[in-house]
C-alpha cells in the first residue's frame, strides 16, 4: 500500500507549551481518515505541519515522498479546508470557484455545480455577505470538488445544519468510492462520521493514544443490554465505560472482546449485544491521563 504521509516523532512546541510530541504516523492511499480529539489537543497543529503552513520543531516528514515545504509538486496535490477560511473581502462565490478550478490539478467543475446546488448556495453572491453555515458549504465544495489526493478537512461544519452535514457525508462517500483518494478529516461529531470513517487516529495532550482501523477499535468494547439483574451479573469484573437505564432494562458498555463462551453465556441470560459507539469508546479513552490510556487502548 502506498503512503501518501509518513511522520516520524513530530513533535511542535511554542514556547514552553508543548503542541504535539513525538507522533508517528502514516496516511496510505485512498482512504478516509478521522483526526480526532477533544479541543486544544494538537489537530490542528498536525494538519498546519502536514500542509507546510507550520514548521515542525523536530522530527521527520513526508509528503507523497517528499518534503512538502515550497515544493509545489507536492502542495498541488493537497486541499486544506480550514475552519476559519478567510477570502478576499471582493470575491463571490465564483470567485472562490474559478480560483479553487486553477490551484487543483483534479478540479472538476460539473461536480462543482452540482454541490453548489445541493447546498443551495448562490454563486454570484459575495462571500462576505454569507452566512456562517454557507461559508463552511463553500469549504465542503472546494474540498471535494477539487479531488485532491490529500484533502485534508479541518471542522469543515461550523454553522451546518444537520441536513447539510448529511449531504456532505453522503456526497464524499459517493465521490470517494468512483474518485478514490486520502481524506483526512477532523471533527468533534465523532458519531456522525464514525459511518465514513476507515481509520482513527485520536490525539490527546498532544500524543497520539490511538491509530486503529475503525472496525478493530470497535470491537475493543462491545455494549450488552438486557434485565438489570443479568446485565449486571454479566458485566462483573469488566471495565465499564458506560452505563444507561432505562425501565427494568440497563445497556452497559465494556472494554474487551468476546469469546464463544460469552456469546452462549449472553445468549442464555437473554441478553443482547450490541456493538460500541466510536463516540464512547473515545470518551473513554480520552477521559484521563493520556499515557495509561494508550496502554489501554493498545
Ligand atoms: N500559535 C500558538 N501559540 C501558542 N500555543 C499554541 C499556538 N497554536 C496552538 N497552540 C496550542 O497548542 C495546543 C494544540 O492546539 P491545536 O490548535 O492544534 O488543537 P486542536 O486539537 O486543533 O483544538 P480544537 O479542536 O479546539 O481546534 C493547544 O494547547 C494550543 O493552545
Amino acid at each position: 500500500m502506498s503512503k501518501v504521509v509518513e511522520v516520524s516523532r513530530l513533535t511542535k512546541s511554542y514556547g514552553n507549551v508543548t503542541a504535539i510530541h513525538e507522533v508517528t504516523f502514516s496516511l496510505e492511499a485512498d482512504k478516509i481518515y478521522g483526526l480526532l480529539g477533544r479541543n486544544g489537543a494538537g489537530k490542528t497543529t498536525i494538519m498546519h505541519i502536514l500542509t507546510a503552513q507550520l514548521f515542525a520543531t523536530s522530527g521527520e516528514m513526508k509528503v507523497f515522498g517528499e518534503e512538502p515545504y515550497e515544493n509545489n509538486r507536492v502542495l498541488s496535490q493537497i486541499c486544506f479546508i480550514k475552519e476559519s477560511q478567510k477570502y478576499p473581502d471582493n470575491y463571490r462565490i465564483i470567485d472562490v470557484l474559478k480560483v479553487a478550478a486553477m490551484l487543483f490539478p483534479n478540479w472538476d467543475a460539473g461536480f462543482a455545480n452540482l454541490l453548489l446546488e445541493d447546498f443551495r448556495l448562490p454563486l454570484k453572491r459575495k462571500v462576505k455577505k454569507l452566512s456562517r453555515g454557507m461559508l463552511s458549504a463553500v469549504g465542503i465544495v472546494v474540498g471535494l470538488a477539487s479531488r485532491a489526493p490529500l484533502t485534508i478537512f479541518d471542522e469543515p461544519y461550523l454553522g451546518l445544519d444537520a441536513v447539510a452535514r448529511g449531504l456532505f457525508y453522503d456526497r464524499l462517500i459517493e465521490d470517494y468510492a468512483l474518485h478514490p483518494r486520502t481524506v483526512l478529516l477532523s471533527t468533534h461529531l465523532i458519531d456522525e462520521v464514525s459511518r465514513i470513517l476507515e481509520h482513527v487516529m485520536v490525539i490527546d495532550n498532544g500524543k497520539l493514544i490511538i491509530n486503529e482501523d475503525a472496525e478493530v477499535l470497535r470491537g475493543r468494547a462491545f455494549t450488552v443490554v438486557g434485565l438489570s439483574s443479568a446485565v449486571e451479573a454479566f458485566t462483573e469484573g469488566r471495565t465499564v465505560i458506560d452505563r444507561e437505564s432505562f425501565g427494568g432494562l440497563v445497556s452497559i458498555t465494556v472494554m474487551g472482546h468476546l469469546d464463544a463462551r460469552d456469546k452462549k453465556e449472553a445468549q442464555e441470560l437473554g441478553l443482547e449485544i450490541a456493538p460500541v459507539s466510536l463516540q464512547q469508546l473515545i470518551v473513554h479513552l480520552t477521559n484521563g491521563k493520556a499515557d495509561r490510556k494508550a496502554v489501554d487502548a493498545r
